[in-house]
């Protein structure tokens, strides 16, 4: 079987989406469109037996919404209010539309401290397991209120790693607005090329990353690197991939080859 179609077999499924592949490109605002297509595959994915967790970004679109702002504000104390505001609506969004399709989604705030304390991090640990048994789909995201990592680097990236580390997840799957790791950032370069599959983590892929180019994203390709360093050394396959191809998660669980696989060491 090849790298690919080995992934027909993957069991445990952490999805990342970041706030990119969620909002209109001109307003940052949510895009309900958006959010109600990858609902139904992760519903999908659910529905056949997989156990997936979803770490979404999103918190400070959906506060950008709410308190009707024109964008996000440059302040870290306004960040974190405007993403206090936008998590309770996010939450609200997603339990409304994964209740249609009869899906129970639970919320986890964490922070990347966890990993360095053993007590947090099995109280982690054990309550993913337990949202798993009681057949749900954690959505997981940074608590903006202790951290500011995700609202400063775009960390959901790394943190998405880390949660695929904790749940001993098969593939890790980051949903972006790009079809995948080029060989420069293709919105600012039209001539970068995709890279289909990454073997090994060296200064060469690093240096083709640089930071975001949108309104709402934070870390760009930087932190989606470190995260395949994370799981790929944690020996977890991830897979970087464009939201908005039409049934994305399912083409890749189907063993397509879809995006860039950062292969697991
Ligand atoms: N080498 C690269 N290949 C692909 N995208 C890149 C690269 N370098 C930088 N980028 C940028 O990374 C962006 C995706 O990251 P980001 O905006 O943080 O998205 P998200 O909200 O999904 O985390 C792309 O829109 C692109 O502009
Ligand atoms: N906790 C923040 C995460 C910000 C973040 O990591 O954004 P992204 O680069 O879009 O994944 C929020 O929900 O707004």
């Amino acid at each position: 079987m090849t790298d690919r179609k080995a992934f027909i077999n993957k069991k445990r499924i952490v999805v990342k989406v970041g706030s990119s592949s969620l909002t209109f490109k001109d307003t940052g605002h949510i895009n309900l469109t958006k959010m109600e297509k990858l609902i139904r595959q992760l519903a999908d994915m659910k529905h056949s037996g997989l156990d997936v967790i979803l770490v979404s970004s999103g918190a400070q679109a959906a506060g950008i919404s709410v308190l009707n702002l024109q964008s996000k504000p440059l302040d870290m104390d306004k960040k974190q209010a405007v993403a206090s505001v936008g998590q309770a609506s996010l939450m609200r969004m997603y339990q409304k539309f994964f209740r249609e399709y009869n899906i129970i989604a639970g919320q986890v705030l964490i922070t990347k401290d966890i990993t360095t304390e053993e007590k947090s991090r099995n109280n982690v640990i054990n309550t993913f397991n337990a949202l798993l048994d009681y057949g749900t789909i954690p959505i997981v995201n940074e608590n903006d209120t202790v951290a500011t990592d995700e609202i400063e680097f775009g960390d959901n990236d790394t943190l998405s790693a880390i949660v695929a580390t904790l749940v001993k997840a098969d593939l890790l799957i980051l949903l972006s607005d790009i079809d995948g790791l080029h060989t420069k950032d293709p919105v600012r370069h039209e001539e970068a090329e995709l890279i289909p599959k990454v073997m090994e983590i060296n200064g060469d892929i690093l240096k083709m990353a640089t930071g975001s180019s949108t309104l709402v994203g934070t870390g760009g390709m930087v932190t989606k690197l470190q995260a395949a360093m994370i799981a790929t050394q944690a020996h977890i396959d991830m897979v970087i991939a464009n939201a908005d191809r039409p049934y994305v998660l399912l083409d890749i669980l189907a063993g397509e080859d879809v995006g860039t696989l950062f292969k697991a060491l």
